[in-house]
């Protein structure tokens, strides 16, 4: 069991964020996980307006504007009533702008509840554009598969629902390229304020199999109750 903890996942495109969230969930089930990215495609695929502003972002590789992205974010954080300090969540791909980590702190001081953990994904970039070249993935649930790595079971079809898997259209070198670049522009400040604050980790690894363990540990030695 965990004492309430309120976790920020950092990460490169293809560090595996996705992928660690998932068996989070399953070692550590009273936490509730939310991905922007994962809810930007949900809003896509509905074809929302929202989704349709979106989806022009995310083709490009570019970063959905600060005030929209807070503002769906805090939403489905409230939605889920997860904004008292008795609630544990972590948030996969938020922020990734110095601007989004200070308005998710304003928002959160005034719950009592404020960010309690926030870790760095540091895989090295030799291994992540393979990576998101055998991506798919089901995108109503955001479980994420590799055609290396962990297949679906039956080829292109979610293991769990059955539904038909997704090829990201932001999964491709050049489109990549972009968001790499702009994660390098974005992180080292967000780095520095959460490290300023004493809450930021890094765990390092090449596989998630490496870096798993070490996670669990370190969340085992901050909030095991
Ligand atoms: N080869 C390999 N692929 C991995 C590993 N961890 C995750 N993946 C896959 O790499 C891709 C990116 O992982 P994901 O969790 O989506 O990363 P995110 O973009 O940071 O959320 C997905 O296809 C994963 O299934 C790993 O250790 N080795
Ligand atoms: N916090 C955010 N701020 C702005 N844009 C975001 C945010 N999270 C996701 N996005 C948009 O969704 C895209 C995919 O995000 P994500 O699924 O987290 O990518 P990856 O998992 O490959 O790091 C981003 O490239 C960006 O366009």
């Amino acid at each position: 069991m965990l004492r309430p903890l309120r976790l920020l996942l950092l990460g490169a495109p293809g560090s595996g964020k996705g992928t660690q969230t998932s068996r989070l969930l399953k070692q550590f089930p009273t936490i509730e996980a939310f991905s922007t990215g994962d809810l930007l495609r949900r809003e896509v695929a509905a074809k929302s307006e929202i989704g349709k502003l979106a989806s022009n972002y995310i083709s490009q590789g570019k970063l959905f504007p600060d005030e929209l992205i807070v503002d769906l974010t805090i939403s489905a954080l409230s939605s889920h009533q997860v904004l008292t300090s008795d609630s544990s969540w972590l948030l996969d791909g938020f922020p990734r702008t110095l601007t989004q980590a200070k308005i998710l702190d304003q928002k959160l001081n005034s719950t009592g509840a404020p960010v309690s953990l926030v870790v760095e994904l540091d895989v090295p970039e030799s291994v992540i554009l393979e990576r998101i070249e055998n991506r798919w993935v089901h995108v109503p649930s955001g479980r994420v598969y590799n055609l290396q790595y962990n297949p679906p079971k039956v080829p292109g079809i979610d293991d769990v629902t059955g539904q038909p898997l997704a090829k990201r259209d932001d999964d491709n070198v050049e489109v990549f390229q972009k968001r790499l670049d702009t994660y390098r522009q974005t992180m080292d400040p967000i780095k520095t304020y959460y490290s300023e604050k004493g809450i930021l980790q890094t765990v390092s690894g090449e596989t998630s199999d490496i870096i798993f363990p070490k996670l669990v540990e370190l969340i085992k030695s901050k909030f095991a109750a």
